[in-house]
């Protein structure tokens, strides 16, 4: 981790010298001053109407999905009123990310979800945050404002309007940006989409709404989601990738070959194992086509890259980058090296305690989870370590009158040897077992309720499971009561 001195050092990206920069306290309540273990001593002036003086005591960067899980922890603690500022990129509130490669891409006659319907924490069953929730919680939002350039000695970051804030505790949730194709091979021609945003949604929806042939590469979560989403357009679509099954992360090529036997009987091809060298632009300089490497073409009016995510750090370099997963470095407590600036979210790179390494989790449920952790320590005397169950889902075919509908869930890790019962008959699950015969990782797709909620309870435990059992399994629900069974013989670690 880098030190507090070197994140003192960090002037850099600033123009003019640090001392134009001196704050001033415009405001003109009195001073208040605050001392707790984690945050630092830091006067606040309240001004009039809250928001005049240029100190705030809470400062989030980021305005995402943990961004707005925070939001709601500091007003449960009574702690956002004229104390907490989030600065953020966007121009609308935190909202439920998930949401962009799903519900928000259904066709315009299947009633796709649109802003202000998700915005967080619906997508956790909590209450719907929008602009007005956090004017009324008294909490202060500059939207599509970045922070561009960070001082740790000062305590001031500087917005791309040129504003200077001076914050007492500073929470980095800056989240991940897709990767993207160069624009020399022609990643960045009109029609060729990446999705990260509403914004980015937004104009993949106009996309849609013209396109006749659909080219998705990357095999991913967004390849999957996308590829589906095309579907219910009813597009010619092909999803293209390197490896040779999708989801290679996570899937086994057995899991992998069930779900690509059914995007292909939703219409949809597959090219594996290959690389693209350019996209192409037709006379009308939109995207028109593929070039892979092999030289074949593929053509194409409407391209989505779903290539995966990078974390992004800047400009808080030098508060500590993980030099093995990227990110944010933090301690189990979302402490950086820096005293009072946290990482929360995609960007953090925390210790995964149960599996003994640090990880960055670039997925929602860590997202809400360590918000909220994050924010107990800071205005609690909590010390408890964050002990995450890593949890991944999707959901596919979800628009009305599809022919399946798809949920599955995954809890734990993805380690040892795999047995594998049912094929959409009407489930499937996987189970990945070390060789000490423990339980590591679950995989369930189309389970109820009761079914799921088994899965992070086995993932957690790790039982010893009887193999050969499991293989005997006839259904996935005896598979699952097999399971049950080893957590309550009671052998979990
Ligand atoms: C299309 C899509 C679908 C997904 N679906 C799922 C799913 O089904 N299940 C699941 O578990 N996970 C899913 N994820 C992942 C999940 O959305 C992320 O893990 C989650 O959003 C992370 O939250 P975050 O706040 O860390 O980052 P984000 O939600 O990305 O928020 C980061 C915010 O910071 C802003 N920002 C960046 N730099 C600055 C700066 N300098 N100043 C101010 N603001 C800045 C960004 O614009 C962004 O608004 C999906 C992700 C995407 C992109
Ligand atoms: N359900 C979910 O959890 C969900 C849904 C959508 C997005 N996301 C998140 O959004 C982010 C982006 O998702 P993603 O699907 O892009 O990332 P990903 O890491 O899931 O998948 C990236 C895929 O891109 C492919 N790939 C990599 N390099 C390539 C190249 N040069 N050319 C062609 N293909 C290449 C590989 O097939 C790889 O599987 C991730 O953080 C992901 O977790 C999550
Ligand atoms: O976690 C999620 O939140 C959104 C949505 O439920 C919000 O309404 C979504 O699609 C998820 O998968």
């Amino acid at each position: 981790m880098a030190s507090a001195a070197a994140a003192a050092q960090c002037f850099s990206s600033y123009s003019t010298s640090p001392a134009t920069w001196a704050l001033q306290q415009r405001g003109s309540g009195a001073a208040r001053v605050f001392q707790l273990s984690s945050r630092r001593s830091f006067s606040v002036s309240a001004a009039a109407d809250g928001f005049d003086n240029q100190n705030r005591e809470y400062v989030i960067v980021g305005g995402g999905n943990a961004a707005g899980y925070a939001a709601r922890t500091f007003v449960d603690h009574g702690m956002a009123d004229g104390r907490l500022c989030i600065v953020s990129k966007e121009p609308v509130p935190p909202y439920e990310r998930p949401a962009l490669t799903k519900g928000y891409l259904f066709p315009p006659e299947k009633k796709p979800a649109r802003l202000p319907g998700f915005h967080t924490c619906v997508g956790s069953g909590g209450q719907r945050q929008t602009a007005e929730w956090y004017k009324e919680n008294g909490i202060e939002v500059l939207y599509e404002d970045p922070v561009v350039a960070f001082d740790g000695k000062t305590q001031t970051l500087k917005t791309s309007s040129g504003k200077i804030l001076k914050y007492g505790s500073l929470i980095i949730s800056t989240g991940c940006e897709a990767s993207r194709l160069p624009e020399k091979i022609g990643g960045k021609l009109p029609g060729v989409h990446y999705i990260r945003d509403v914004a980015d949604a937004d104009s993949l929806v106009s996309s849609l709404g013209s396109a006749k042939k659909v080219l998705v590469i990357g095999g991913g979560y967004i390849g999957m989601e996308v590829a589906a989403a095309a579907c219910g357009w009813n597009l010619d679509t092909t999803i293209i990738f390197p490896e040779d099954h999708i989801m290679p992360r996570l899937f086994t090529p057995s899991l992998a070959k069930k779900y690509e036997d059914l995007y292909q009987q939703n219409g949809v091809k597959f090219i594996k194992g290959a690389l693209i060298d350019k996209l192409e632009a037709g006379s009308d300089g939109r995207v028109s086509s593929a070039v892979l490497k092999d030289g074949s073409v593929v053509e194409a009016d409407t391209v989505i890259v779903g290539i995966g995510a990078k974390p992004v750090v800047g400009p808080f370099e030098a508060v500590g980058v993980n030099p093995k997963v990227g990110g944010i470095e933090v301690d189990s407590l979302f402490r950086t090296s820096v005293p009072g600036i946290f990482a929360i979210g995609d960007v953090a790179a925390f210790p995964l305690k149960m599996y003994n390494r640090i990880a960055r989790v670039e997925h929602v449920d860590h997202a809400r989870k360590s918000a909220h952790h994050c924010v107990e320590t800071l205005l609690t005397s909590q010390t408890k370590a964050y002990d995450y169950l890593p949890y991944f889902y999707s959901r596919v075919f979800e628009y009305e009158g599809s022919s399946r509908k798809i949920w599955w869930q995954f809890y734990g890790d993805n380690v040892g040897e795999t047995v594998e019962v049912g094929n959409f008959d009407p489930n499937i699950a996987t189970f990945w077992i070390d060789s000490d015969s423990r339980l590591k990782g679950v995989f369930l797709e189309s389970g109820t309720s009761e079914e799921f909620s088994l899965l992070p309870q086995l993932a957690k435990s790790q039982p010893i499971v009887d193999k050969s059992k499991l293989q005997a399994a006839t259904s996935v629900e005896d598979a699952l009561e097999i399971a049950r069974s080893s957590l309550q013989a009671g052998a979990s670690v």
